[in-house]
């Protein structure tokens, strides 16, 4: 049994929320306002809190500070009404488990319940808890917690770090993420771009050189390695170094001088090292063309990113994240997504990861600046095309159930392409049936409150309900 509060001067709201987290087992304490929920949060080991954003006393985010200090560090599930979007985003970057706009269904409480307590108790068995600026890394599948806790174990140190994985898992993203949660997040952050060094160049890349130096050095030039001091050097793509380069690199990256081009002394630059490549450079050892002494002097502390096909869990919050950054960036309102949508994302395999997805988001949105939904249309044809043959391998041809009511595999991928009147008559049916079983759901079978929520007379609500067969014990006071 875990501990829940909910903070929400909703009375209607509140009730129903708690009524809900205890017939899942659980204690729950309420409050209406911030300051009784701060009493709360320091009286109990609280596990869960859901908070709303309008509170008579304040704005509820405001009460994430708080939160983080607390030691049984409870997880947060923000309550937004309409139009506080904005602030949700900001609440999940500062490290709010989810955020849940009202109304919202009994199932989806539910299953936020035991996906963010089980996250919790995880959480706890993990033996030390190291605070992290995560930015914009969005996820929270288990794959991508190991990695962010493996980075909040090595940014304070000055570990040397090698990212591997697939390219676009976000191998830049973290080492910038390790550079930012460093003691030198205020010294630079240096790309140096491995697969396009120019091998006539490189020595003056990295090095610099001073006028004079060669033919064409007009004026003093500062390398890389130099630029770097201080901060971070991050060494993009490193499998892609020819060996020649390699042997350049090495003596840098062990004893940390060198000599512009140019220059009688050497000298010296403290910088952190940083490296990431999606390719194999044990076995690229085993083949003679990684040094591996090199190697060895890359690989301090590895973090392997994993492909996005390996945690679908997290397509949804990428997803959203994108289209509200998107939107957002093209100074369009945010877009809604129809669970279709998201559908035809799952299923497909993502070669290029994260990356991928970010780009076919964009091309969607693009392509339909104006329409206020993404529906599969606006996907890229190849990969709709992929859903639907996954769909047909997987044999879920057949539309409808005993009642005929449409059960959610589409009626257009089945081997009989039905009319389009039939097709509509479909799934308008299973529209109609959903938002039922919510209304009732949300409104505990209130006749009334459903009623007015709905905007249906009474008698089309009843006939409505027996239509779809749906039999609920209904409540007729106001
Ligand atoms: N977890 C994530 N959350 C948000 N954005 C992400 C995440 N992972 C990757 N991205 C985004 O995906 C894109 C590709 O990421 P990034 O460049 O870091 O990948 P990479 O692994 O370095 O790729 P490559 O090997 O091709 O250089 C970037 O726009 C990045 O911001």
């Amino acid at each position: 049994m875990a501990k829940i509060t909910i903070i929400d001067d909703d009375q209607f709201f509140q009730d129903l929320l708690a009524e809900n987290c205890q017939l899942m087992g659980h204690e729950i304490f309420t409050a209406g306002s911030i300051s009784e929920g701060k009493v709360i949060l320091s009286a109990e080991s609280i596990d869960l809190l859901f908070l709303d954003v309008r509170l008579p006393d304040g704005n509820g985010l405001d009460l994430l500070s708080f939160v983080r200090e607390i030691p049984s560090a409870p997880e947060v599930i923000i309550i937004t009404g309409a139009g506080d979007l904005n602030g949700a985003e900001l609440s999940i970057k500062n490290g709010a488990w989810d955020y849940l706009q009202k109304p919202i269904a009994r199932q989806e409480i539910t299953l936020q319940v035991t996906r963010a307590l089980e996250y919790h108790e995880k959480k706890q068995q993990v033996p030390s808890h190291v605070s992290l600026n995560r930015d914009d890394i969005v996820g929270k599948s288990p794959q991508l917690c190991k990695c962010l806790n493996q980075i909040a174990a090595c940014a304070g140190s000055d570990t040397t770090v090698l990212l591997t994985g697939e390219t676009g898992t976000g191998k830049e993203l973290f080492a910038q993420a390790i550079h930012v949660n460093s003691n030198r997040s205020r010294q630079p952050f240096i790309v140096v771009d491995c697969a396009g060094l120019p091998e006539k160049l490189i020595e003056s890349i990295l090095f610099g050189h001073i006028k004079g130096a060669f033919t064409g050095a007009d004026t003093n030039q500062k390398g890389l390695i130099e630029q770097a001091d201080g901060g971070t050097l991050f060494l993009d793509e490193v499998g892609e170094l020819p060996l020649e380069s390699q042997k350049t690199f090495l003596r840098v990256l062990q004893e940390k001088i060198y000599r512009p081009l140019g220059k009688g002394k050497e000298v010296s630059s403290n910088f952190r090292l940083i490296a990431a490549t999606n390719r194999d450079l044990f076995a690229m050892v085993g083949q003679n063309t990684f040094r591996s002494d090199l190697f060895y002097r890359l690989n301090g502390f590895n973090i392997h990113l994993p492909p996005l096909r390996e945690r679908p869990e997290d397509i949804e919050n990428l997803a959203m994240s994108f289209i509200f950054s998107i939107c957002c960036r093209e100074k369009i309102p945010v877009k809604g997504v129809v669970p279709e949508t998201l559908q035809v994302l799952f299923h497909y395999s993502w070669p290029g990861n994260v990356r991928e997805l970010k780009q076919t988001l964009e091309k969607a949105i693009l392509a339909d600046p104006i329409a206020p939904v993404l529906y599969p249309i606006h996907l890229p044809s190849e990969i709709r095309l992929n859903h639907i043959h996954s769909l047909v391998s997987r044999k879920q041809l057949l539309p409808s159930d005993s009642t005929g009511v449409f059960t959610g595999n589409d009626p257009a991928e089945s081997d009989i392409l039905p009319t389009f009147k039939e097709y509509r008559k479909l799934y308008q049916q299973d529209m109609e049936k959903r938002y039922l079983q919510r209304l009732m759901g949300e409104s505990s079978g209130n006749i009334v409150v459903a009623c007015r929520t709905s905007g249906l007379s009474r008698s089309r609500l009843y006939d409505l309900l027996k239509s779809h067969s749906l039999l609920y014990r209904t409540v007729s006071e106001s």
